[in-house]
């Protein structure tokens, strides 16, 4: 069974290319890989700055406009304060804007942001419309390449978070990663096998691998220190946490969508530049 699914599964690539310094990666490789960034109203990371000059939609989900406004200034304490808040100016900010504040939504909007005020809508979160907002406008896109990165998804009230996870899997078909200063988070759907292609200067090595929808009957791992063969994993049992890459390239094939978790690195490397 497992060895019929090794044989016809396709294979999905994954690289945290982004969080590498723009000297790192050649012109050719940043343009393979395409990105919308959605600031949620959480801590900005310290690499915000690096996503956001090679994002390609900047999108600020309701009161993650305050985030900009107030945290990359801060980020970036010898230069004008003014001056960042106008290099920094989001293409849309969407959501049910009961967090904006009145100063920050009037700046945005002077400097040309498009502001969609979706507060009619009370049974999806400021994430999720904003997500639904990027598959509408990259609906004619090759997903393939193509990745939306959520910064200040973790962090503060469970629910929240609760709903961030869930957004993986309510657009399980869109490449979506989660992201704090600590950690990324993404989905592997059981419809490919995985080959995840460890940055190492910027990520590692713990990592954790599990099933959050629905037990796994069998999953199986290359390149981890605690390597899966065929393990079943669900919650009340075991799952993988605390596990450690061990080699650049990490394989996963499963029956089970899976969440894969890594640290990341402290920000040294990272490029701040504005
Ligand atoms: N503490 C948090 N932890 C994780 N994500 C968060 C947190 N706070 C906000 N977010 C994310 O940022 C988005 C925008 O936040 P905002 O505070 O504007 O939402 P909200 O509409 O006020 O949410 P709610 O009405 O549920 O409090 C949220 O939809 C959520 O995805
Ligand atoms: C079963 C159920 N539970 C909670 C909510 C409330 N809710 C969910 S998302 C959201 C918007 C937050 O910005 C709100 C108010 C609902 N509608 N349905």
């Amino acid at each position: 069974m497992v060895s019929r699914l090794v044989q016809n599964t396709k294979v999905m690539k994954h690289a945290a290319t982004f969080l590498l310094p723009s000297s790192a990666v050649s012109a050719t490789n940043r343009l393979a890989q395409t990105y919308a960034l959605v600031v949620l109203n959480q801590q900005i990371p310290k690499f915000t700055p690096l996503l956001w000059s090679h994002a390609k939609l900047r999108i600020c989900a309701d009161g993650g406009a305050n985030r900009i406004f107030d945290g990359v200034p801060k980020l970036f304490p010898d230069q004008n304060q003014l001056n960042i808040q106008h290099r920094y100016v989001p293409n849309v900010i969407k959501g049910d804007m009961d967090s904006i504040r009145p100063e920050v939504h009037q700046f945005y909007a002077e400097l040309g942001s498009e502001i969609i005020d979706d507060s009619e809508n009370q049974d999806t979160n400021d994430l999720h419309k904003c997500i639904s907002f990027i598959q509408e406008q990259t609906s004619a896109f090759d997903h393939s390449n193509f990745c939306t990165l959520v910064t200040g998804a973790l962090g503060g009230r469970f629910d929240h978070e609760a709903a961030n996870l869930n957004a993986l899997y309510v657009f399980s078909d869109m490449r979506i990663v989660l992201l704090s200063d600590d950690c990324q988070i993404r989905l592997l759907p059981k419809t490919h096998q995985h080959e995840i292609h460890i940055q190492s200067t910027v990520e590692g090595p713990h990592c954790g691998l599990f099933p959050i929808g629905g037990p796994s009957v069998s999953t199986t791992t290359t390149g981890l220190t605690w390597d899966l063969c065929n393990s079943e994993m669900k919650f009340g049992s075991m799952i993988s946490t605390s596990n450690k890459v061990r080699e650049e390239k990490v394989t996963v094939c499963s029956d089970a969508d899976l969440l894969w978790t890594i640290s990341l690195k402290t920000p040294i490397h990272m490029g701040l530049t504005c």
